[in-house]
C-alpha cells in the first residue's frame, strides 16, 4: 500500500518534500547562468533564509511533515552498500561526460569511508566541485569550471516526478543540467526507506529502442482526482505524455478527464502560468490560458473511459475545465489588468503558488497586483514573519495568503508551488 496520496492540488497538505538550498548557490559562476537556467546569480544565504521561512511556515503554522532532500540522500548513502554507490558514481560520469580522472577522483572519496561519511558525499553530490587553478586549456576555453557540476535547481523539488493519486513517476528531465537531479532521487527512492512506503515508478526510460521520458512535476497539475492537466513542452515531451495516458488508462477506475496543454516555448511548465488556489479558484497568466491571443496555449480533451477509445476534441482550456467541473470558476488574472505588469509578476511566479489548504496559500510578496487581485477576492494578505509569530490567527483565517521575500528565489525562475513536492493531502 503506497503512503502517496495526492489527488488534488488544494487539498490540504500533510506531508511533503523539499530541498533547503546551500553551497551549490554559490558555485553558479555568472558565465554559466543560463546553461543553470537561472536568470541572476542567488545570494546563497538570502536564498536559505527566503527557504527556510517557507519550511517554518509550512511546518509551524499548517503542521506539515517536510522531508528534506539532503537527509533522505544521507540517509539512502548510510544504508547502501560499497557497491551501489559506486554505482551510483558512475551514473553521473556517464550521465554528465565527466573526464576519466575525475571520475577516479569522485570514486575514491566514495571509496574512501574512514574519512567520508554520507553527509559530506550527499553535499558533494549538491554542491559538486571547482577544477581549481591547474585548468587545462581545453577546460579554460569551453569555461569548464567544475570537476564536477554543482545542482542549484534541486531546490525546485517539484520537477523531480509527477506524483498522481498513490503513484509516483520519475522520468528525466529534459534539461542535462537537472538530470543528476533525476538520478539521486531514485537512488534515494532505491536506498531510503521512504521509497518502501511509496509506489514508483522509474519512467527514465521506457526500453532500448524508445526515446527518453521528460517527465517533470511542474507539468502537472490535478484539480480533482479524476481531472488533470499535462502540460506538453519543451520539458515534458509527447513520450512522457503518451505513456501516462496509457498508464492512466490501464489503471484507472472512473471516467478520466485530460487536458493536454500544448506549452509554447517560453513557458517551460505549466505551473508557470496556472495554480489552483482552491477548488473553484485559479490564478492564471490571462496571455496564455485566455482566449485566442497569438500568445494562448492551445488544448486538447482526452476522455479517458475503461474499455472504450479515449476520446479526443481540441478545447478552451477554462471553458471546458469549467464545464468538466460543473461549477462556475474564478480565474484570477495573475498581475491584474495590465499587459506588462501580467508579464512581470508571471516572471516573478504570480502564477505559480502553493496551496496548503483550500484558501490557504503562499507567495512571493513582489507579485503586488496579483496580491491586489486575490485580496479584492477576500483574502488577507500576510508576511510570513507576522503570520509565524501569531499562527492561531491564520489557522483561524478562511482565506489568506502568506507571502515571502523571495527575492533571491525568484531569480532561479520558480515560484513557490515548484519548491514543495506534496507527498500527502487530504481530499477535498
Ligand atoms: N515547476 C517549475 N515551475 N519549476 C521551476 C524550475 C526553474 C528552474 N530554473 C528550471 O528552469 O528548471
Amino acid at each position: 500500500m503506497s503512503s502517496l496520496q495526492v489527488s488534488s492540488e488544494s487539498g490540504v497538505l500533510r506531508k511533503a518534500l523539499v530541498h533547503t538550498p546551500g553551497g551549490e548557490l554559490s558555485m553558479v559562476a555568472p558565465s554559466r547562468l543560463r546553461d543553470f537556467l537561472f536568470s541572476d546569480i542567488l545570494y546563497e544565504k538570502g536564498a536559505r533564509e527566503e527557504h527556510l521561512t517557507l519550511v517554518k511556515v509550512l511546518r509551524e503554522i499548517f503542521n506539515v511533515e517536510v522531508l528534506q532532500f539532503t537527509a533522505l540522500l544521507e540517509e539512502a548513502l548510510s544504508s547502501s552498500d560499497p557497491l551501489d554507490k559506486l554505482r551510483l558514481v558512475e551514473g553521473v560520469s556517464d550521465l554528465e561526460g565527466l573526464h576519466a580522472e575525475d571520475t577516479i577522483k569522485l570514486k575514491a572519496a566514495f571509496e574512501d569511508e574512514s574519512q567520508n561519511d554520507a553527509s559530506y558525499l550527499a553535499r558533494l553530490l549538491i554542491t559538486g566541485k571547482l577544477v581549481g587553478s591547474d585548468l587545462s586549456i581545453s577546460d579554460f576555453i569551453r569555461h569548464n569550471l567544475y570537476q564536477l557540476q554543482p545542482v542549484p535547481n534541486l531546490m525546485f523539488v517539484r520537477d523531480l516526478a509527477a506524483v498522481i493519486g498513490q503513484e509516483m513517476f520519475v522520468g528525466w528531465n529534459s534539461q542535462k543540467v537537472r538530470r543528476r537531479e533525476n538520478l539521486l532521487w531514485r537512488f534515494i527512492l532505491q536506498h531510503a526507506s521512504i521509497g518502501q512506503d511509496i509506489t514508483w515508478h522509474n519512467w527514465m526510460m521506457e526500453d532500448e529502442n524508445s526515446s527518453p521520458c521528460y517527465l517533470e512535476g511542474g507539468n502537472i497539475l490535478q484539480p480533482r482526482p479524476n481531472i488533470l492537466l499535462i502540460g506538453h513542452g519543451v520539458r515534458t515531451n509527447s513520450s512522457a505524455v503518451e505513456r501516462l495516458i496509457r498508464h492512466l488508462q490501464n489503471v484507472m477506475e472512473d471516467t478520466c478527464y485530460l487536458f493536454v496543454i500544448m506549452l509554447p516555448d517560453y513557458i517551460p511548465h505549466l505551473d508557470a502560468v496556472l495554480s489552483a488556489i482552491s477548488p473553484f479558484e485559479y490564478v492564471a497568466f490571462p496571455p496564455a490560458v485566455k482566449g485566442h491571443s497569438q500568445y494562448s496555449v492551445d488544448v486538447l480533451q482526452v476522455v479517458l473511459q475503461q474499455g472504450k477509445q479515449p476520446k479526443t476534441q481540441v478545447v478552451d482550456l477554462l471553458d471546458s475545465l469549467q464545464s468538466t467541473i460543473g461549477e462556475p470558476l474564478d480565474i484570477i488574472p495573475c498581475g491584474g489588468s495590465d499587459t506588462v505588469t501580467q508579464k512581470r509578476e508571471y516572471w516573478w511566479g504570480g502564477a505559480s503558488l502553493l496551496t496548503v489548504s483550500p484558501g490557504k496559500i503562499i507567495s512571493y510578496n513582489s507579485p503586488e497586483n496579483t496580491l491586489n487581485e486575490l485580496s479584492k477576492r477576500g483574502y488577507k494578505i500576510i508576511q510570513a514573519t507576522d503570520a509565524l509569530s501569531n499562527p492561531d490567527s491564520i489557522r483561524s483565517c478562511e482565506r489568506c495568503v502568506i507571502t515571502l521575500r523571495g527575492l533571491e528565489l525568484t531569480r532561479a525562475r520558480g515560484g513557490p508551488r515548484s519548491l514543495v513536492m506534496p507527498l500527502v493531502r487530504e481530499g477535498v
